[in-house]
């Protein structure tokens, strides 16, 4: 049986468009337009791709759209500076430092220098103690648009058995919180777990979080379970050309897909949802920060 093909892109565009209706209500009723802020460190090009999507989709939303470019060779100190700046512009309702930073900066320094009521990376040590005590915090956008299409998929997710192969601060982590939230049974594997053919197989729901190119077979998969890919590597694809690249998951599509009940693509699935959960955090952000009552439906 083919399994069902989650539409990340399709379920994105909704969303953004939802969120930009709100933002017209915001800038008709209050005149306030929410405002979004990236800081980007060095020219790495992956990146620089994912701030000009960001950037465009941004504006698109009728949000305002800041871009701060900085050299790899950028002290510690001019990059805090420049996050200082931001928390203190009242224009600048979400502020995102991209990541990875170059190995001179100490990322968590300055993850936590952003004010965290503007942190809409949700990566801000106040936010992540918020989000583990069930208190409400601004949710990580990948992990929060995982949940989003999960939820569409299950309605409720509640005993489900979840396996998140990943234990990043940015997706594994979060990840497990919002589906223990949501009274999945969690089990976080990394690279230490042993037999994880066997911790996959028990999955309900399986999300692979790894940064390896279609590392997850078919055979790993429990038949009719939800594979939730968030892998994005980028691998050689000489049969597209000499030269050429393509982008693939953490999980072998080809095979799983056989197997699942539902499965997300790359690209098309969960990247395109964290850019629109990272619109939807500035939209909340911005709600918080002048006491309006937040749209539902958009955090955990
Ligand atoms: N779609 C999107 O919007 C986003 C996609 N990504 C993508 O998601 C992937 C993961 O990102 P991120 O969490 O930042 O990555 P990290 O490199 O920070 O974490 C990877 C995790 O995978 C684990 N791991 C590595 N190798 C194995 C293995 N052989 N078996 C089991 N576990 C393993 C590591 O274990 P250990 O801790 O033991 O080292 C680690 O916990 C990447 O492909 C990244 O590009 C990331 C962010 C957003
Ligand atoms: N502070 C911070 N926050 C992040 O959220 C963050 C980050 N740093 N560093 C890098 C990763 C990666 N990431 C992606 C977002 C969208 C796509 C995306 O939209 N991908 C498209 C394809 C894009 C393409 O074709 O290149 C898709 O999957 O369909 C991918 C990757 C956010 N990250």
């Amino acid at each position: 049986m083919a399994a069902k093909v989650i539409d990340g892109k399709a379920f994105a565009a909704k969303l953004r468009e939802q969120v930009a209706g709100h933002v017209a209500r915001l800038k008709a009723d209050h005149g306030i337009v929410p405002g979004l802020a990236v800081v980007l460190v060095g020219e790495d090009p992956a990146s620089q791709v994912y701030v000009r999507s960001k950037g465009k989709q941004t504006v698109e939303a009728g949000m305002a759209s800041f871009e701060h470019k900085l050299e790899d060779s950028v002290s510690e100190a001019e990059l805090l500076a420049v996050v200082e700046k931001l928390n203190a512009d009242p224009e600048v309702h979400g502020i995102l430092v991209q990541l990875p930073l170059p190995g001179h900066i100490n990322s968590d320094l300055v993850i936590n220098a952003i004010d965290p009521a503007k942190d809409v990376d949700g990566f801000h040590i106040s936010n992540v103690g918020l989000l583990g005590t069930g208190q409400k915090s601004m949710v990580p956008c990948t992990p929060l648009g995982c949940l989003m299409m999960l939820r569409e998929a299950h309605g409720s997710l509640s005993g489900m058995n979840a396996v998140v192969v990943g234990r990043s601060n940015i997706v594994g982590k979060p990840m497990a919180q919002l589906l223990l939230g949501d009274s999945c049974t969690v089990t976080i594997a990394h690279s230490r777990t042993k037999d994880l053919a066997e911790v996959c197989r028990g999955a309900d729901i399986l999300v692979a979080a790894v940064g390896r190119p279609q590392m997850i077979p078919g055979d790993w998969v429990k038949p009719g379970a939800t594979v939730i890919d968030v892998g994005i590597n980028r691998i050689d694809a000489p049969e597209r050309g000499e030269g050429k690249t393509r982008l693939v998951g953490d999980v072998d599509y080809a095979s799983c897909a056989e197997v699942a009940g539902a499965i997300t693509p790359v690209p098309g699935g969960v990247g395109p949802m964290t850019i629109a959960c990272l619109l939807s955090n500035t939209l909340v952000a911005t709600c918080r920060a002048n006491g309006i009552a937040e749209p539902e439906g958009l955090t955990a």
